[in-house]
């Protein structure tokens, strides 16, 4: 008797590409499929894992989503990947397919190669990698290689290629993908779509569809079902940190910062674009308790485009308080930022 894998599919992509809002169309267009949804993200407030949530049904219940919010998949395989997994298949209606979004700053690679284990590797394989990329970041440049830091390394030592951090996640996730989704293209002209598709493919260690989409919005039969085997393909899927000796997201810090009760919403996306300008920071998302408000608001921050929304009543059982995950590069001002956010 041979037992049909189920097929899991990776969808990686750096801070604020969009991953949770495909996955949320995945979810809302299974066709048939009965979902799991397993979420990875930095912080531990785990507003991704709350946000895939709100559109559980009876495709994809709520108790079939599962978040690993501590620390990063491709670090706690065996302790808490694997285990999350098999307790996915133990299930009495095991899920048809698995979706897996890591944090945006995780390396695809060494999550793949965790499906190797023989535990996994007869129960399970990687359908697909799918890479979401913020169309608007990519034409902007901002995972472009530092090319004075590349000259000055090759001054120190010929044998190193040191990238910028933002550029090794990006070029990891972009090699590691059988599929890139070129999200967000509504906020670029054709021209800087047509450079950011440029720039993909330019990183892409192999021919690979780079497909232009708005909101995640893409027929789920073209990500879902691609058959690629993944664990059985590594090499053809290059990576900056083979060894995992060091890590990229070493490069990245997460702060959380609880704001004072019931802030204005439109002071606070203000603020939210001032921490992105003047600070740098990459990613900024959170909920806010807003003034006379029983609705709590969900407010995103993807460098200085800042979105926010009502999402749902404050539950009775929960307290109104403001608290909003700031993601940078390390070494960015923890004070100042918390300062501006605080008013
Ligand atoms: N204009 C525009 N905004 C988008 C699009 N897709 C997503 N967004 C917004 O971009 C922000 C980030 O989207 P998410 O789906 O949360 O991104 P993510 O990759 O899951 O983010 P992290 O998990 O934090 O890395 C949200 O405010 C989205 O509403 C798009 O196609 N166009």
């Amino acid at each position: 008797m041979s037992i049909e894998k189920i097929p899991v599919t990776i969808i990686t992509g750096f801070l604020g590409a969009g991953k949770t809002t495909l996955v949320r169309h995945l979810m809302q267009n299974p066709q048939g499929r009965r979902l799991a949804i397993l979420v990875n993200e930095f912080g531990d407030l785990g507003i991704d894992g709350d946000i895939l949530k709100g559109c559980a049904d009876a495709n994809c219940p709520e108790d079939a989503i599962v978040e690993l919010t501590n620390g990063c998949l491709c670090c706690t395989v065996a302790d808490d990947f694997v285990p999350t997994i098999e307790a996915l298949l133990a299930r009495p209606q095991p899920p048809d397919h698995i979706l897996i979004e890591t944090s945006g700053l995780a390396l695809p690679k060494p999550l793949l190669k965790a499906f190797d284990w023989p535990d996994l590797r007869s129960r399970i394989t990687v359908d697909g990698v799918i890479a979401v990329a913020d169309a608007e970041a990519v034409a902007d440049g901002r995972f472009a290689p530092d090319l004075a830091a590349i000259a000055r390394q090759r001054l120190a030592d010929s044998s190193i290629d040191h990238d910028t951090p933002l550029g090794e996640v990006f070029e990891d996730q972009v090699a590691c993908a059988d599929i890139v989704i070129l999200n967000k293209a509504d906020l670029v002209s054709p021209n800087r779509l047509a450079e950011a598709r440029k720039t993909v493919l330019a990183e892409a260690p192999r021919s690979i569809p780079v497909l232009e989409v708005t909101e995640g919005r893409i027929d789920p039969r073209v990500v879902l079902g691609l058959g690629a085997a993944a664990e059985n393909d590594l090499d053809a899927r290059p990576s900056h940190h083979e060894d995992h000796d060091s890590h990229d997201h070493d490069d990245f810090e997460t702060i959380v910062v609880t704001l004072p009760a019931d802030t204005n919403a439109e002071t606070i996306v203000a603020r939210m674009e001032a921490i992105a300008r003047d600070h740098s920071v990459l990613r900024a998302k959170g909920y806010v308790a807003v003034a006379g408000k029983p609705m709590r608001l969900l407010v995103q921050g993807v460098g200085t485009r800042v979105r926010a929304q009502f999402d749902r009543p404050w539950r009775a059982d929960e307290p109104r308080i403001s608290r909003i995950v700031v993601i940078a590069e390390r070494g960015f001002d923890h004070d100042a930022i918390t300062a501006v956010l605080n008013g």
